[in-house]
């Protein structure tokens, strides 16, 4: 498959060509390339791991904390023989998949899912401790890829794919020949949920490529071409349109309590812990940088896609402080070559709007090309709604369930089932913002109005870029 660059200008307004922003005009922020779906054998230690988890369908220890009697102990048996199995496996030296993006890729994601599995599934009642050999290869590979040492959106979603048809590649349409590689909980939700992102990934590169050639043609500056603009405005609100279509399947995809009881436990970052557990990384002091590395261990989210505000950028819709500090929490967890990509649109000035001002203010509102810019902000807003009631069904409404019901529970029981005394005030990495991500019942219902009162704020904001 061709791939192709986007043109790139740096922050002082300079062009530059990029060597690789891995930007495809087809595939936008995937890879061109379909991710490796096995490391090579001298690797097959974490892949036989990885195997091992996934196949005994593990239970976290958040989700074992609503079971009792035998069945958890069972779960916690076969955990804890799995776990048992990476304290002893070797340190596998990186050496040899140094520079092969690919492998690095696939090693980033089979140890940050094993990461999570190792973590989760320890008892609250035990501490977190991340052995070397899976803290030392990680740190390496996170390195090696400049990225956070932490299952992000690009693990899950970006480089968690195969086709289904691989001789379909250019027969069928991508989207309905795509799927996820691996989930953690094993559900077909968890599946679902990440097929809802590859599918918006795939759509949105339209939008990018429309948004990217209108870029080019005003800074040229000669001979604009104004209609030729307005109809890629007008296949950019269409793309957005479809967007929020595909946001729209998660509710016949994934199911809100799998969601919340299944998935979302799973995702917690190491500075979210349920009972407050500060995780610790054996062997962190082996690699180069890894204290300010592991500052990068957030839980995963939609919201580190270069999606959304790639599109943004590139429309000039203005960032207010909130909308700037999300983007510089987030933007950390991207690959780095789409952060690179994504910042340079956000510093440069605003190429588009600026455009369709001037002829506003010649022309006025009525004008097309005016009509049609205002059409794909509106169709952002209306994007952003759909996620609220995204939102809405599978974090606020799951969240204030679980809170009322252990709510009944601590009024029914004087048994103290929750935390350790003591371990809940060593809270030390965590902050207030971290759990949104995925939703952490207990804080989350606190916090329910700040997270709407973020998502409904920035959706305002779209709305307010019209051109008037
Ligand atoms: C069940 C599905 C989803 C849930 C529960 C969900 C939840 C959330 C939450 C809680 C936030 C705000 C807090 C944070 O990330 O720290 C957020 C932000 C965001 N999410 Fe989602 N999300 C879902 C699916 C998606 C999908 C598929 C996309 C698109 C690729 C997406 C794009 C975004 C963006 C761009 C933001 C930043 C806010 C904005 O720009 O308006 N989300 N999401």
């Amino acid at each position: 498959m061709s791939s192709q660059i986007l043109p790139y200008k740096s922050a002082d307004g300079s062009t530059a060509v990029p060597q690789d922003f891995q930007v495809d005009w087809r595939m936008g922020f995937l890879p061109p390339q379909m991710p490796l779906s096995r490391l090579p054998t001298a690797w097959e230690a974490w892949e036989a791991t990885l195997d091992a988890a996934t196949s005994q369908r593990f239970k976290a220890a958040e989700q074992l904390a609503a079971l009792g009697g035998p069945q958890k102990f069972v779960e916690e048996k076969k955990a804890s023989a799995w776990r048992k199995l990476i304290d002893k496996m070797p340190v596998l030296s990186i050496d040899n998949i140094k520079g092969c993006e690919r492998e690095l890729r696939r090693a980033h994601l089979v140890l940050t899912f094993m990461v999570q599995f190792y973590a989760h599934t320890t008892p609250p009642t035990e501490s977190i401790t991340i052995p070397r050999s899976l803290t030392v290869p990680l740190l390496g590979v996170s390195s090696e890829l400049n990225h956070a040492p932490f299952v992000t959106y690009s693990d899950h979603d970006l480089h968690n794919w195969s086709l289904n048809d691989p001789r379909g590649q250019d027969a069928v349409p991508m989207s309905d020949n795509i799927q996820s590689q691996l989930t953690l909980s094993g559900t077909p939700d968890e599946a679902g949920l990440y097929l809802v992102g590859l599918r918006m990934e795939l759509k949105g590169a339209e939008a990018l490529e429309s948004l990217r050639l209108s870029t080019n043609e005003i800074e040229a500056g000669n001979n604009i071409d104004v209609d030729r603009i307005t109809t890629y405005l007008t296949q950019t609100t269409k793309v957005i349109q479809e967007l929020k279509g595909i946001l729209m399947t998660t509710k016949e995809l994934v199911r809100p309590e799998i969601f919340f009881n299944d998935i979302r436990p799973w995702l917690v970052g190491a500075d979210a812990d349920k009972w407050g557990r500060k995780w610790v990384w054996e062997g962190k002091e082996e690699v180069e940088n890894s204290e300010q590395m592991l500052t990068k261990v957030s839980s995963p989210t939609a919201g580190q896609s270069p999606l959304i505000p790639t599109l943004d950028a590139y429309l000039g819709i203005e960032e207010d402080d909130s909308k700037s500090s999300f983007l510089d929490r987030v933007r950390v967890y991207m690959d780095h070559q789409h952060k690179e990509y994504l910042q340079s649109l956000r510093l440069r000035k605003k190429v588009i709007r600026s455009f369709v001002q001037s002829i506003a203010k010649e022309g006025g509102t009525n004008t097309p090309i005016v009509v049609a810019y205002n059409a794909t902000i509106q169709a952002m807003k209306s994007l952003r709604d759909a996620h609220l009631v995204i939102v809405t069904l599978y974090i606020i409404i799951p969240s204030k369930k679980k809170a009322r019901i252990s709510e009944m529970d601590t009024k029914l029981s004087s048994v103290d089932t929750g935390p350790v005394s003591g371990e809940m005030g060593d809270h030390e990495q965590g902050s207030e913002t971290n759990n949104e991500h995925t939703g952490e019942a207990a804080s989350t219902v606190d916090q329910v109005p700040k997270l709407l009162k973020i998502l409904k704020g920035f959706r305002d904001q779209t709305g307010q870029n019209c051109i008037e």
